[in-house]
């Protein structure tokens, strides 16, 4: 794995504290933690539900765009940036606010768990309700996040003709999925942030972390022409300019793989975290 990103800065943890998942409790609210307690299972016995086989043996970071505006970075976070990632989303996502099942009034569940940064987001209120449901506001973008996410776009311009393909942007925005083995997310356009971000191709930037993915993405609504490609732990998907609107979704996911040296540093919960970083 290329070290790329840690030379230029790593995210450090220093004023994260755990928060206790009393908090959440306390709320009315399952605590979710991404991090098991020591002798938890962490293995899942669950049948993946795609198609594609996941690679998980490329051992340097290379990129591949996969649509004019839209890069994979693959392998691109190092697995100590990872761990500390999910270090900081597990301290915010046993909080108030942290990762909850969202739903419809209708009472039907998206197939994850979401916590938000920034701003509020909901099926049916988009980012209207300032407030989630067990009356918490969601915590800001962690500040070590900010520099992260603009060094991975000004990754992503050094290989394309030209940077305004996919322009920089502030994140102020970022939705923390998690899914278990049985995770998915129907195929949506990301487009409930400002018209000057959406109009302006400000791009999403997504950090995928655990378990593989399979990503479904292309301008259609047609299942049967749509790409895909896995996802893997420490991969990195931007989408702005052409592409800001470009539909997507995650058809399932690949139980049991995360990569051993994660494992080894962090007792991760089975399943794939992904963060998607957007600029309101
Ligand atoms: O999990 C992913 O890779 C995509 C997440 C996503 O598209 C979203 O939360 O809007
Ligand atoms: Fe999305």
């Amino acid at each position: 794995m290329q070290d790329v990103f840690q030379r230029r800065h790593s995210i450090g943890l220093r004023q994260y504290h755990h928060t206790p998942a009393a908090a959440a409790a306390a709320a009315g609210v399952q605590a979710f933690g991404l991090i098991l307690p020591p002798g938890a299972p962490n293995t899942s016995s669950a049948t993946p539900n795609t198609s594609t086989k996941p690679v998980t043996d490329l051992p340097v970071s290379h990129h591949r765009i996969l649509n004019p505006g839209m890069i994979l970075l693959k392998n691109h976070i190092t697995i100590r940036d990872q761990v500390d990632i999910v270090k900081i989303c597990h301290t915010l996502g046993v909080g108030p606010g942290g990762f909850q099942q969202p739903g419809y009034s209708s009472g039907s569940k998206l197939q994850l768990q979401r916590m938000c940064f920034g701003r509020n987001w909901d099926p049916e209120t988009k980012y209207r309700e300032r407030y989630r449901n067990d009356g918490s506001i969601p915590p800001p973008v962690p500040p070590l996040f900010i520099p992260l996410v603009q060094s991975l776009i000004q990754d992503a311009q050094a290989h394309l003709t030209s940077a305004n393909e996919i322009p920089l942007m502030r994140p102020d925005v970022c939705l923390v999925n998690f899914y278990t083995a049985t995770g998915r997310l129907g195929l949506h356009q990301d487009r409930d942030e400002r018209p000057y971000s959406i109009r302006g191709g400000l791009p999403v930037v997504s950090i995928s972390i655990g378990d593989a993915g399979e990503f479904l993405y292309g301008h259609t609504r047609d299942e049967d022409k749509l790409q895909k490609v896995v996802l893997e732990s420490g991969d990195v998907v931007i989408f702005g300019g052409k592409s800001r609107l470009i539909f997507h979704g995650v058809r399932g996911i690949f139980p049991n793989t995360t990569p051993l040296p994660l494992l080894e540093k962090i007792k991760l919960r089975p399943g794939r975290l992904n963060l998607t970083f957007r600029q309101f």
